[in-house]
């Protein structure tokens, strides 16, 4: 192995983790948060929900697929750094193209390997997720310190309007499966528009897929904008930040529910439907981050197994009467789904979509459809 750059993490209570750098040198901010799933980090990486978050990946070996084109949830790295215990010295898949590193590298992102991942994790465990600064290359603790303080956390910030793409686009392209690629749906039955506050392609694909022609649209968008191109259904995507800001959103959520057009919510999406009926959030602890929580359907008492994402929740204890609450975390409780019971409108906190994670919670995209099915007859 070349000769490696050290690097530093350096956590806001003090706290400094040693290690080496496996991206690129410089440094970076963030909310510090850790994810257990095993597999997917390229999917993480460049999920946009990551925007302003330097992630830890409790799983020890990372990067030992390397990364490809196909498997990014977006068009760049939005975590703000990586934080790993081991790099392993040989990658190999049949679909790799590129290494983790020179990936990381190339986007000039920060990253740190080597360190006790499992003594970050309960750190942050225990007091929560809190602001932390990677260092690589040359290394100034006292000043990494300094940075690390002065990034204020997620709380209060919309970066959703931020990470949005420029201007709308039509999306068509359906899901990737082994020996024949990307899908290509055909006759699409709807037409769904999807405001992007950050939205990852493969809940895209999973609309495609089931019969849609999707729009997307700039986060900032109208009620009349989206009323204009006559959707048969509304999509609110997943997006980073905390979503209580996002004032546009949320009085272009009200005005559209109005319409009786069937809505559907993914994670900051869901956040913006409750925050648009009258419902309130709230930042966690220290969030959920992986592919392995629990959750349970209210309604059919079945249990799944759900990818996760999020710093921030809806509290229950504010929904109004009209918002009845679907699902639950059979972690700790948090409210993980809910639908308007006077509107055809409903949401979940987790990723339906996986990527990376099961998908135990695809049913919620053919519940969309079955939706817009019934307001159309
Ligand atoms: N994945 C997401 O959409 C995250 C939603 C929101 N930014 C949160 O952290 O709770």
């Amino acid at each position: 192995m070349p000769h490696q750059k050290p690097a530093v993490l350096v956590l806001a209570d003090g706290t400094v983790f040693r290690g080496v750098s496996i991206g690129a040198e410089g440094s970076t901010v963030g909310e510090v948060v850790f994810n257990t799933a095993l597999t997917g980090y390229q999917e993480i990486l460049t999920d946009p929900s990551y925007c302003k978050q330097i992630v830890t990946l409790t799983y020890p070996h990372i990067g030992n697929v390397g990364v490809n084109a196909e498997d990014d949830e977006s068009n760049k790295i939005f975590a703000s750094g990586l934080v790993i215990r081991d790099l392993p010295i040989a990658s190999s898949n049949f679909r790799k193209e590129q290494e983790l590193s020179d990936f990381l590298k190339s986007q000039n992102v920060v990253a740190i390997a080597d360190i006790d991942t499992r003594k970050l994790t309960r750190l942050l465990r225990e007091k929560g997720a809190q602001s932390g600064c990677i260092m690589a290359g040359d290394i100034n603790e006292a000043e990494a310190l300094k940075q690390a303080n002065a990034f204020p956390g997620l709380a209060g910030m919309d970066l959703a309007k931020v990470v949005s793409c420029d201007k709308p686009y039509v999306w068509e392209q359906g899901e990737w499966s082994l020996g024949k690629g990307f899908n290509q749906p055909v006759n699409a039955e709807f037409h769904v528009v999807a405001f992007d506050y950050g939205i990852k392609r493969n809940i895209l694909r999973m609309i495609a897929d089931r019969g849609c022609k999707v729009t997307v649209l700039p986060a900032q968008s109208t009620a009349k904008e989206v009323l204009a191109l006559k959707p048969d259904g509304i999509f609110l995507s997943n997006g980073p930040g905390d979503p209580e800001p996002c004032d546009y959103a949320i009085k272009a959520i009200q005005e559209l529910l109005e319409s009786g057009i069937p809505m559907f919510g993914i994670c900051l999406g869901h956040q913006l439907l409750a925050l648009a009926s009258g419902a309130k959030t709230m930042k966690m602890k220290f969030g959920h981050h992986g592919a392995n929580h629990p959750v349970q359907d209210l309604e059919s008492k079945r249990v799944m197994i759900t990818s996760q994402n999020h710093g921030f929740s809806v509290d229950a204890s504010t929904m109004p009467a009209n918002m009845c609450s679907t699902h639950v975390s059979l972690f700790d409780g948090s409210l993980q789904g809910i639908a308007r019971t006077d509107k055809p409108a409903f949401s979940f906190q987790g990723h339906p979509e996986a990527s990376p994670g099961p998908r135990d919670v695809s049913y919620l995209f053919d519940r969309f459809i079955t939706m817009m099915r019934q307001a159309k007859v």
